[in-house]
């Protein structure tokens, strides 16, 4: 019989929801589509958030992963303890509902973080771009994007063993060499602290909400930036990109022949590129396997890392991966 060999790569992503505890924001990032003005969003209630996490268990794509994805409230306002009680008392929920929660709502105190470590298998805090320049631009009205605050961000996390997703939003007026700087920044990082377990490569994607409408990031340059980072990043760092943002096929297959690895959160909704909806999991896998890449769900904790969470997180590992053994 005529044979061949098949290759075959594995490539993840996380079954995920996102859940947004409020859109008010006190950063304006001209290119956010995500954001209101403070006091102009209502907080997700409690009340709401169970049902919609008890509707979720029975959904008929398995979730995993709570994504809880928020606006900000200034450090010093005095409702930013109401704010933060809120994220955690969200993170709990998501817990008990039987989910497996990932914080990402911006710079945190030292002590936040901290105490959301409680309640989460791992958080995230995209760095964008080192680039200080972008102060007097995308970024004029947005002090929480100061590179040094988002540095000292990853630093906190690895102090604290917080496993960590960060990452590059591309195409906000960066040159090739900021890229370069940024990448080179996360590897230090990771070679102190060994927590960086996945870095998204995120092309700036312009929605109906933004105030900039600048142009998109050029996606004919996106596997290049894989390789490049892929060249300057420790192996122990997975490179995630999104798909619904690649829309073409042929490029998303080029990004992971340059070494992206991951796909990140897959859910119903992109909230902060809302007009780019998720392609289904079948949609994927069709486009993927003929290539030879083989789509496969993972927790948004890398096993590596389990062992630096609390013990009843990782007792709620076991008991997720117990029971959703058809799905993982
Ligand atoms: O697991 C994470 N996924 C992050 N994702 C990916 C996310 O999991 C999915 O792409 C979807 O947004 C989920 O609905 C981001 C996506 C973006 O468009 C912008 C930023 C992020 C940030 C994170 C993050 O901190 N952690
Ligand atoms: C939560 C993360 O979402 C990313 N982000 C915010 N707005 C956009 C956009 N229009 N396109 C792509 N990514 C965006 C930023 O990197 C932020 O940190
Ligand atoms: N506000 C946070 C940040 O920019 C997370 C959500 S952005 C839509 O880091
Ligand atoms: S990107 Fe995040 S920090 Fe910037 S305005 Fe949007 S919600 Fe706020």
């Amino acid at each position: 019989m005529h044979s061949r060999t098949v290759r075959s790569h594995t490539v993840t992503y996380s079954p995920a929801y996102t859940i947004v505890p409020t859109y008010e924001c006190f950063n304006h990032c001209s290119y956010c589509n995500f954001r209101t003005d403070p006091g102009q969003s209502p907080w997700l209630r409690l009340a709401d958030a169970r049902s919609l996490l008890q509707q979720l268990r029975n959904a008929p794509e398995p979730v995993i992963e709570i994504l809880v994805l928020s606006g900000e409230v200034h450090p010093k306002s005095a409702r930013r303890q109401a704010w933060f009680e809120h994220i955690y008392q969200l993170c709990e929920l998501a817990l008990e509902q039987g989910f497996l929660p990932h914080t990402n709502v911006g710079p945190l105190s030292y002590e936040e973080m901290r105490q959301l470590k409680q309640v989460n298998v791992s958080m995230g805090l995209m760095l964008e771009q080192m680039a200080p320049e972008l102060h007097q631009t995308v970024h004029q009205q947005a002090p929480s994007k100061s590179p040094e605050l988002r540095l000292e961000q990853l630093r906190w996390a690895g102090e604290l063993q917080i496993p960590f997703t960060t990452g590059l939003l591309l195409g906000i007026g960066e040159t090739s060499d900021d890229w370069r700087k940024s990448l080179q920044t996360i590897a230090d990082q990771q070679a102190k602290f060994g927590h960086i377990q996945e870095v998204i490569l995120q092309p700036y994607s312009p929605g109906q909400q933004e105030d900039w409408f600048g142009s998109a990031f050029d996606l004919q340059q996106l596997p290049a930036v894989v390789a490049l980072a892929r060249a300057i990043l420790p192996d122990t760092i997975v490179i995630q990109i999104p798909p619904n943002l690649i829309d073409q096929p042929a490029l998303l297959v080029a990004c992971l022949e340059a070494g992206a690895r991951d796909l990140g959160g897959i859910g119903p909704h992109d909230e902060v590129n809302p007009d780019y909806p998720h392609p289904t999991i079948e949609r994927l896998a069709a486009q993927l396997h003929p290539q030879g890449w083989q789509l496969k769900p993972r927790l948004p904790v890398y096993s590596q890392y389990q062992s630096w969470l609390p013990s009843q997180l990782q007792q709620q590992i076991k008991l997720i991966v117990k029971n959703s053994f058809q799905v993982l």
